[in-house]
């Protein structure tokens, strides 16, 4: 049975304790949650923790979704553009650190998270972090969190500090991209808040808040009154989920596409021409047999939209020197691989999370079903081979 539907008792009880009782992680202290909750009752795996993460990454995309509305009707006083986003930024990842932290206990706490608070200590960032810590008592507050303090400005630099961890092979960490596709979240596009969880060096869940994807697949974006908000989560041997943000959606299992004809698959990769060599993904689409234009979308809202059939092909070819972290990919691969499809770099390899911050792969990232991989796996090869040939 799914993880979502199969939690729905232990979800409402979790619900009546919320974010003001406190769940801890660690096996022994979980039983006792549980003996305490409901004697008879057996989690699967990492069931409990996909639940803490889906409800942290739910409410970190809505402070998100705040401040992109602001931003759009320009609301916000901007000294520069980039600065309400900076704000949404570590507002997430501080509203994340914080509601993990206060149900799994801070002792043993570990996150692997892109923003740390260096430029919010001194003067110059005292401005933003004051906006930073109302916003993130407004997110807690509107949740209805049960007896939770408000933060002080200084809670606020320790909860975007966790994210400090180098990760690594041993014990359990924690994975966020507060906001994932900085580029669309100003443009009022596409981007998402991506959470996971590595034990021992292997990715065992992983959510992706896609707040502007439409719900019903990624080609009625330009239609309006089309509802919008999709959240996927995914645990190891699971599946993965897709259900709306705002919960009027009921929750359903996703799959890859079947689609074992390139000449009837379409791909999909990064909006931004300065983070993939569109030269060569469209030569790859090329000697593969695609047809179909590139689906063009930021962020991992793309590992969603593949998860669930939207394109049958992901690719990610940065340019050369652009080193992956592993926040960019963590979420978006569990994801996929537990919607059925598969997940390697250029030669191949599977990702290997377990290596610290930064994921090194060969070349690229490239994602699709296990009856097209071998097909695409020789056209990237083929298609790196000419360019070598030609420069
Ligand atoms: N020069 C770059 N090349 C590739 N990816 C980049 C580059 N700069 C930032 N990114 C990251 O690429 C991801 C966006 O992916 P996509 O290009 O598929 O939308 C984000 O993680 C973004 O960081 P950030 O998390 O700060 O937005
Ligand atoms: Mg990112
Ligand atoms: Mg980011
Ligand atoms: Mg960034």
């Amino acid at each position: 049975m799914d993880s979502i539907v199969a939690s729905s008792r232990l979800t409402r009880v979790a619900a009546q304790i919320g974010f003001g009782g406190r769940i801890f992680c660690s096996s022994s202290l979980r039983n006792s949650f549980l003996t305490y909750a409901e004697p008879t009752m057996a989690l699967s795996t990492y069931e409990h923790e996909l639940h803490l993460a889906v409800r942290a990454a739910r409410l970190a995309a809505r402070l998100c979704q705040t401040v992109q509305k602001k931003l759009l009707a320009k609301e916000t006083q901007s000294k520069a553009d980039q600065s309400p986003v900076t704000v949404a930024d570590y507002g997430s990842q501080a509203l994340i650190s914080w509601a993990l932290q206060r149900e799994c206990g801070s002792e043993t706490f570990s996150m692997v998270a892109e923003e740390d608070a260096d430029d919010l200590r001194g003067k110059d960032g005292l401005e933003m972090l004051l906006r930073i810590t109302d916003l993130v008592n407004e997110a807690i507050i509107a949740e209805g969190v049960q007896n939770a303090p408000k933060l002080s400005k200084e809670n606020v630099l320790e909860a975007v500090d966790k994210g400090r961890s180098q990760g690594g092979p041993v014990g359990r960490h924690w994975v966020l991209d507060p906001i994932d596709g900085t580029k669309g979240f100003v443009r009022g596009d596409q981007y998402a808040v991506a959470l996971a969880l590595l034990d021992e060096g292997d990715v065992v869940l992983g959510v992706l808040a896609c707040p502007n994807l439409p719900l019903k697949g990624v080609s009625a974006q330009s239609s309006s009154g089309i509802p919008v908000g999709c959240l996927f989560s995914a645990r190891k041997g699971a599946g993965t989920m897709l259900q709306s943000l705002d919960d009027s959606f009921v929750p359903q299992k996703v799959h890859v596409s079947d689609v074992d004809d390139p000449a009837h698959a379409n791909f999909c990769e990064s909006f931004e021409a300065a983070h993939s060599r569109q030269s060569l993904t469209e030569r790859i689409a090329k000697i593969m047999g695609v047809k179909a234009p590139p689906v063009r979308i930021d962020s991992q809202a793309k590992y969603g939209a593949m998860a669930r059939g939207d394109a049958a092909i992901y690719m990610r070819f940065p340019h050369v020197g652009y080193r992956e972290k592993i926040w960019d990919h963590a979420a978006g691969c569990i994801v996929i691989q537990e919607a059925g499809g598969v997940v390697c770099d250029a030669a191949g390899n599977r990702l290997d999370f377990s290596k610290g911050r930064y994921l090194d792969v060969e070349h690229g990232i490239m994602a699709t079903n296990p009856k097209l991989m071998p097909t695409f796996l020789a056209s990237v090869q083929a298609a790196l081979e000419a360019e070598n040939r030609v420069s």
